[in-house]
């Protein structure tokens, strides 16, 4: 699989304030990759860089094999962008949004009632948008950065502030475009949004990788090898995953005693902690 993005020693000052610091990464086609830290770790300073938005301080940061900050607009097209500075205009409906955006951005219009449909909002695209819920103005979002079918999709914090249910919805959403073939950065601060959706993640804190790697191997690189289980008389026990483990689990079993067993690897959020000391 080739890179679409691949990011070399960037780093981005803002004057004395240094807001990514050697930053090395790449992301493949076809990859759901996460972007994880906390509020001021530098992602959305990283999805500016990677749009062309900001120019870096050092390193390179290429998309689609060349320096984002010299794209043209044809590579441009191929690029979708939902960051929560909406540009939304509220007195307009829902479609004529999206006309319009088409229009700016010489886009064709005659994928606007097949993204609406896939967004769920087809019912409503004669609905002035300062009329939508937040839910509805995000898959709104969603639909304009999708509307030019891109191949690469940048979302920075796609669920923040959405409630559970929108947020699956979401979630649904793209992991249908990633099969059509879209490849998709995200940034979140939430860690079982990232452990569900994305292929691999890197955890970002004060403007550097701290980690890298895919949810179930890093869960499992940083396991405490303990092992959580439950006898029916209800006692909850701890033990090793090693060989005195193993003989206290089969006399269990022989006895009739043993109700559950669950292994105790650690989520991304622990994980982060372990590594930052901070929490997201
Ligand atoms: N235009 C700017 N001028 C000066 N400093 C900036 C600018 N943009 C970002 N920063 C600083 O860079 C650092 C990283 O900010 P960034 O917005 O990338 O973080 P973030 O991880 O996206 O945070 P959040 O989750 O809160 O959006 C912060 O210290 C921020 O104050």
């Amino acid at each position: 699989m080739d890179n679409i993005i691949s990011v070399r020693s960037v780093s981005k000052n803002f004057k004395e304030n240094v807001a990514i610091k050697n930053l090395t990464f790449n992301v493949k086609e076809g990859e759901i990759f996460g972007f994880l830290g906390p509020s001021g770790a530098g992602k959305t300073t990283t999805i500016k860089l990677l749009t062309s938005q900001l120019i870096p301080s050092g390193g390179d940061a290429m998309v689609f094999d060349k320096h984002a900050y010299l794209q043209k607009k044809e590579v441009f097209k191929q690029i979708g962008v939902l960051t929560d500075n909406s540009g939304i205009y509220e007195r307009l409906s829902v479609k004529d949004n999206l006309s319009l955006f088409a229009e700016i951005n010489e886009v064709p219009k005659e994928n606007i009632a097949h993204v609406l449909d896939k967004v769920g909002l087809l019912p409503y695209q004669n609905k002035e948008a300062k009329k939508l819920s937040r839910g509805m103005k995000q898959r709104l979002m969603l639909a304009r950065a999708v509307l030019h079918k891109p191949k690469l999709l940048f979302l920075d914090e796609p669920t923040s502030a959405l409630d559970p249910g929108t947020t699956l919805e979401i979630h649904r959403l793209l992991r249908q475009l990633n099969e059509e073939g879209t490849t998709i950065f995200l940034t979140t601060h939430n860690m079982e949004e990232a452990d569900k959706l994305c292929h691999r993640v890197a955890f970002l804190n004060e403007g550097e990788i701290v980690e890298m790697g895919e949810p179930q191997k890093l869960k499992l690189k940083y396991t405490n090898n303990n092992i959580k289980v439950i006898l029916k008389d209800d006692n909850h026990v701890v033990i090793k995953n090693d060989k005195e483990g193993a003989a206290k689990i089969n006399y269990w079993m022989a006895r009739g005693d043993l109700a559950a067993v669950h292994s105790m690897e650690p989520n991304l959020e622990e994980i982060f902690l372990r590594l930052t000391g901070r929490e997201l």
